[in-house]
């Protein structure tokens, strides 16, 4: 299964995905492609595997995403710490072959304006005793896209937004390989 990863951060996940096919975790997965959004770290994890790496203006993202993608046979595109919103005509034409991973319990937490610390800041203000990660597929309306699984940890007394984000990235690395495995076998 050839896939394409979005990225805009660290890429964490990125590169969880990249050790889980060089470990045989992920045996059928080839990572073709990455394109970013802006200059990031994940940049650095792409280039420093050798794989074919874009930087596109996340105002054109889509149109240039789309670009790139043709006749690449690319069976899964996997939106790993990815900021911009694709456009409908982008989701409609992928959302079948398109995952997200989001840092919240979807639906709570979730759409415009909820994305990396800003998340855990408004579920520690709402006071929640728990929190995790969710993956889903993608559609023209921000994490609105059906779930494909979830995993979740408590929130201990005196937890601060790093410490979520900390117990997110344990979360994230665990079902985000689940998921794509369960896509690749099927
Ligand atoms: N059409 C879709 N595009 C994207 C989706 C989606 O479900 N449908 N998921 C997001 C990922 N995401 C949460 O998981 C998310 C990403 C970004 C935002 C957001 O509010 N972005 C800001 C800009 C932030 C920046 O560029 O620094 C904004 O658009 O104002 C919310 C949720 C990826 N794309
Ligand atoms: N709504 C999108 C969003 O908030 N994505 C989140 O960005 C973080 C950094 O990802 P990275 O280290 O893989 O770049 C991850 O926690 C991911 O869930």
């Amino acid at each position: 299964m050839k896939i394409a990863v979005f990225v805009s951060g660290g890429g964490t996940n990125l590169q969880n995905i990249i050790d889980a096919v060089e470990d045989g975790t992920l045996p059928n997965v080839e990572v073709e492609m990455v394109m970013a959004d802006r200059d990031c770290f994940a940049i650095e994890r792409s280039l420093d595997k050798e794989i074919r790496t874009y930087v596109l203006d996340r105002k054109t993202f889509s149109e240039d995403a789309e670009h790139n993608l043709i006749d690449e046979e690319i069976d899964l595109i996997v939106l790993a710490g990815f900021l911009t919103i694709l456009s409908p005509e982008f989701t409609a034409k992928w959302g079948s072959k398109m995952i997200n991973i989001h840092p919240s319990l979807l639906p709570k937490f979730g759409g415009k304006g909820m994305y990396g610390s800003k998340v855990h800041k408004a579920v520690l203000e709402a006071g929640e005793k728990t929190s995790g990660a969710t993956v889903h597929y993608v559609t023209a309306g921000v994490d609105e896209g059906q779930i494909i699984c979830q995993a979740t940890f408590d929130i201990e007394e005196g937890d601060q937004v790093a410490d979520l984000q900390r117990k997110v990235a344990e979360v994230e690395s665990q079902i985000f390989i689940k998921a794509i495995k369960q896509i690749s076998e099927a």
